[in-house]
Order: structure tokens, then C-alpha cells, then sequence
């Protein structure tokens, strides 16, 4: 069986029309050529998901919101649902994000009532996961807190379709500007660990992708030397160029010195 290798990036609170314009364009070319065993997702903010759905449609890019709520309408100012996202022809969406757990107080069972729901719309789910720095050094701990929240997160969701479900391993301390770097031994045990806990309560096969200060330099040791099914990429996949870079170099069809 064909191995799907699947490459992504969050925005973040990143980027303008103009702006995502260009990295649709220069992305969509790099598609166009694109072998089918690649998978290729953005999340942007929300407001540029109407425009980016419209400029990508017909190229395979699967588009999604960076969050969602996990009821269907009401009054809940400033949130969005998931039924919304999809009726607006969005893919998928970014569930349990670092930056949502930490700076919103997203806790894991908020995260489990919001994979559930978009899940049951049919909308696509990437479901982040990720230790802090505080217990990185303790293997024990690590793997029981990542056990936890999959498990939460995972706990009343529907039967999936195939692809609707993709896990993203991110730890907390090597994500963003500032971040130690991740060594490929740091990770590679984790994302073991990972494999065997979703393989254990998810039917379906699962893909997992690893995040957190990728670079074109660690690329293709993080996705080569360990489990990891691709990457998810924050700010060094900004700039389309360089998204594309890091995603062959990846895959060794470019060098990282050229
Ligand atoms: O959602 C993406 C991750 O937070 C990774 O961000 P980063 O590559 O800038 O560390």
C-alpha cells in the first residue's frame, strides 16, 4: 500500500488577502505536478477561508479554520461552528492547538466536545497534542499526559471516513520563534508512543504528523528517521518558496545546500 505523506501549515494569526494570494498560487503550481501520494493542507484565519477555497478549488490544497466551536448555532460571540465551516465548503480544522490550550484555556474535554462535532458534520479534523517543557525529561509522564489527551480528545468520536482524521504531535517547548530546536531522538519515541495509543482506539488508519520549529535543515531527518507520516509547519512554511523546499528536501527530491 501506497504511504500518503502529508504536509501542513497553520497561519496563525498570519497573512493578508494579497499576501495569501501569492502563497496559493505559488503552492497550487507546485500541485499541479505534485505526485498523488501527497497530501497538502493550510489552515488560515477565518476570514480568508471564502477566498482561498474559491482560488484553490479543483487543486487537492485541503483548506481548514484554525478552530471551531462544538455546538451548532447559539449564542456564543466571537465563535464559530462547526456546521458553518462546513457549509462554506471548508475541509477541515485545526482542533487543540498549544496556543488555544495555553493562551485560551482549551482543556482536553473542550478539545474531545469539538472533534466530536466536527467530525460529525463531516469536516476533517487535526487534532494536536504535545507536552511542555516541564516534563520532557520524565518519559513516564510524557507518555501518560499524551495518553490522556488522546484518549480524552478521541473518546466519543464517530466512525471516521478515510483521511478525516489526522494527529499532529507538537510539543509545547519546540514550537515558535524562540523554541529549542527538536532533536529527532526527542521525538521519535513520542511519536511511537502516539502510533500505538491511536492505533488502539481508532479503527481506522490514523496519519500522524510531527510540528513544532521544522526547518529545511530537520525536515527529512524528522520524517525519515522517525514514524511520523509528515509535517506540519508554522512559520518557516509562510513563504510558499520555502514550504515547498522544506517538503522536498523532506522527501529527498532536493538538497538542503543547493
Ligand atoms: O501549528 C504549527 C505549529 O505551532 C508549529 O509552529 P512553528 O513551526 O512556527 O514552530
Amino acid at each position: 500500500m501506497t504511504r500518503i505523506r502529508w504536509f501542513g501549515t497553520n497561519w496563525k494569526m498570519n497573512k493578508s488577502p494579497q499576501t495569501a494570494r501569492e502563497w496559493t498560487t505559488a503552492v497550487g503550481t507546485y500541485m499541479a505536478e505534485m505526485p498523488a501520494d501527497q497530501r497538502l493542507f493550510v489552515m488560515p484565519p477565518y476570514p480568508l477561508l471564502p477566498q482561498i477555497l474559491q482560488d484553490t478549488k479543483g487543486t487537492g490544497l485541503i483548506v481548514g479554520a484554525q478552530n471551531c466551536h462544538w455546538v451548532t448555532s447559539g449564542a456564543f460571540t466571537g465563535e464559530v461552528s462547526p456546521q458553518l465551516l462546513k457549509e462554506i465548503g471548508a475541509h477541515n480544522v485545526l482542533l487543540g492547538h498549544a496556543e488555544r490550550r495555553k493562551q485560551f484555556g482549551e482543556t482536553d474535554e473542550m478539545i474531545g466536545r469539538k472533534a466530536s462535532a466536527a467530525l460529525r458534520v463531516g469536516l476533517g479534523v487535526v487534532l494536536c497534542i504535545g507536552e511542555d517543557a516541564s516534563i520532557k525529561d520524565d518519559p513516564a509522564t510524557t507518555r501518560s499526559f499524551l495518553e490522556k489527551q488522546l484518549s480524552i480528545a478521541l473518546g466519543d468520536i464517530p466512525a471516521l471516513a478515510p483521511e478525516q482524521l489526522v494527529v499532529a504531535y507538537e510539543p509545547v517547548w519546540a514550537i515558535g520563534v524562540g523554541a529549542d530546536p527538536p532533536a529527532v531522538y526527542e521525538v521519535a519515541e513520542q511519536l511511537r508512543v502516539i502510533r500505538h495509543v491511536v492505533d488502539q482506539i481508532v479503527n481506522e488508519h490514523v496519519p500522524i504528523v510531527y510540528g513544532g520549529s521544522v526547518t529545511l535543515e530537520n525536515g527529512p531527518s524528522l520524517l525519515t528517521e522517525t514514524v511520523a507520516d509528515g509535517l506540519f509547519i508554522g512559520r518557516h512554511a509562510l513563504d510558499p518558496a520555502m514550504f515547498i523546499r522544506i517538503i522536498q528536501t523532506a522527501l529527498g527530491e532536493r538538497s538542503v545546500v543547493e
